[in-house]
């Protein structure tokens, strides 16, 4: 049997049962979705390979972002020099224990879009998640150019490449091209669309009953790995 790809209806829904059924609190998960990231991008782009580079970490409005903010402060420990792109801050408790806690690992945060990225060897996408609806408002448009529009800073995505619609893909008229994309507990379904070199499963957290009533057929993780690459 194979690996389940969701749909836009089926991630939400598999959402609310993990925090309403199962009592998961959202930070429990978006801790374990942010590190499951970090690992992702640290097997793939070695510290040496990015030495004297940043990473930069682009936080969209939603839980997505949030997984951006735990992404950056585990680069940070695992010896990455992180920085923070986060221009529409979450005025709840989670968010700003987040923000604090970046700041207390000395990532750099700003709200204005970088000008020069000459320094940049890598972006993580934490702009938009599951719950994107095309087309991009305003505001993110110009976030999303600057990555659309690079052709040789590699792009690794949280969950969905921002921009895509989650079942059809990228627009028509052209989106970001992530070389790494990390799917957080099942890929949904605009992931068979993802031409990138690697596409890891991260999100190591869904109980047996949730997979056995959504058919996810989610591969066995090797030993005690929170990611795995799985193309
Ligand atoms: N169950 C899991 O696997 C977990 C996944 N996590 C992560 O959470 C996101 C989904 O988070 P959610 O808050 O539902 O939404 P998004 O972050 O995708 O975005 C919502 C945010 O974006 C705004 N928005 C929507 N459409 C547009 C648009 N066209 N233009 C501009 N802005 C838009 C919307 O208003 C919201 O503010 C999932 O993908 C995972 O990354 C959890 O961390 C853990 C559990
Ligand atoms: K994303």
């Amino acid at each position: 049997m194979s690996l389940k790809y969701l749909t836009q209806d089926e991630a939400t829904n598999i959402d609310l049962e993990l925090f309403n059924e199962y009592k998961f609190s959202v930070d429990q998960l978006m801790e374990l979705a942010g590190l499951s990231c970090a690992t992702a991008i640290a097997k793939t782009y070695s510290r040496e390979q990015l030495a004297g580079k940043d990473i930069l970490v682009c936080c969209g409005p939603g839980n997505n972002g949030g997984d951006g903010l735990v992404c950056a402060r585990h680069l940070k420990l695992f010896g990455y020099q992180p920085m923070v792109y986060y221009p529409r801050r979450t005025e709840n408790t989670l968010y700003q224990n987040l923000t604090l806690q970046c700041t207390a690992m000395e990532i750099p945060l700003t709200e204005q879009i970088p000008q020069d990225v000459s320094k940049v060897g890598l972006i993580v996408d934490a702009i938009f998640g599951f719950s994107f609806r095309p087309p991009i408002r305003e505001q993110f448009i110009p976030i999303i150019n600057l990555m659309k529009n690079n052709e040789t800073i590699p792009i690794a995505s949280v969950d969905v490449p921002s921009g895509w619609d989650v079942e059809k893909g990228e627009p028509e008229t052209g989106g970001i091209k992530p070389e790494l994309l990390i799917s957080l507990t099942a890929p949904k379904i605009c992931a068979k669309k993802f031409e990138g070199k690697y596409h890891y499963l991260g999100g190591r957290f869904v109980p047996p009953g949730l997979q056995r009533k959504y058919n996810l057929n989610l591969p066995d993780y090797p030993g005690v790995e929170c990611c795995m690459l799985i193309k």
